[in-house]
């Protein structure tokens, strides 16, 4: 892993100095984490919550704080660069690429799914994983994956995909796939079985490390307002 991403990459263009930037995921997540924001206090300009909004970047009403919106991958990416401060991003996407320059203090007890093997339901029941000495896996998680079957001593060929990987086993394209699973309604959907659970996933609060050591008050601050936030929702 590249320890060395303590500041933004290009060196011409600085991260604002005074504006703390959190990063959170567009999508499924941020519903959820409306209502944490606002026990936070953190209150982002309207248009934030609307997906149609082309703007990125929202002030919010501490002229202290900027909010921007990213894709779940490139949450853990702007914070490891330092680009934002903090962030709120999956488990899933922590485990996969593990930057050195993540701190996740908080798990914020949302977004809660699994990491999980999947394969045609009608091989299932009559296939033996302890036979396997290689398998085609789809997936958009390949380093977990990759761990996962190394750690079996199975050699994994991982196709990788940013989505539908449901459809991957039925058009040959892999024999299994690793990807979230919540209700499991969409492997069921698509004529495919769980049959292993790889980790538990819930969201979590990040922060750069490099921000922390330099600016203790204030994101020690935010990651005080986010534990209170928490404790004041499991109160109610
Ligand atoms: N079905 C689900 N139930 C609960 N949480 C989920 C589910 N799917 C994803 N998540 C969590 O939400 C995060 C964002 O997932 P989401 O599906 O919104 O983004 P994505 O489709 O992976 O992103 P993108 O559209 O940027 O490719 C995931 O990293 C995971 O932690
Ligand atoms: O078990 P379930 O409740 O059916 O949820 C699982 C689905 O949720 C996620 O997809 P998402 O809806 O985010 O779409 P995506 O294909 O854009 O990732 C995940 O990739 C699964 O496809």
């Amino acid at each position: 892993m590249d320890t060395s991403l303590s500041t933004p990459l290009d060196p011409a263009t600085p991260a604002d100095s005074g504006t703390l930037v959190l990063a959170v995921p567009k999508g499924r997540i941020l519903s959820e984490l409306a209502p944490l924001l606002a026990r936070a206090g953190i209150r982002p300009a309207p248009d934030y919550a609307d997906e149609n909004s082309r703007r990125l970047r929202f002030p919010t009403d501490d002229p202290a704080l900027d909010v921007v919106r990213v894709r779940s991958f490139d949450v853990a990416t702007f914070v490891a660069h330092g680009a934002a401060q903090i962030g709120v991003c999956g488990a899933d996407v922590l485990m996969e690429f593990d930057y050195d320059q993540i701190y996740a203090p908080l798990d914020l007890g949302i977004g809660r799914c699994r990491v999980s093997v999947a394969e045609p339901a009608e091989l299932a029941g009559r296939d033996d994983p302890s036979r396997w000495s290689r398998v085609t896996v789809a997936t958009k998680y390949p380093n977990i994956a990759q761990r996962h079957f190394a750690a079996r001593g199975v050699q994994a060929e991982v196709v990788e995909l940013n989505g539908a990987m449901e459809l991957a086993p039925s058009l040959g394209l892999a024999r299994l796939i690793v990807d979230l699973v919540q209700t499991g309604a969409t492997l069921k959907a698509n004529g495919l079985m769980e049959t292993e659970v790889i980790a538990h996933v819930t969201s979590r609060l990040i922060v750069n490390r490099t921000a922390l050591k330099t600016r203790p008050e204030v994101i020690g601050g935010w990651i005080a307002r986010f534990r209170a936030a928490l404790a004041s929702a499991s109160a109610r």
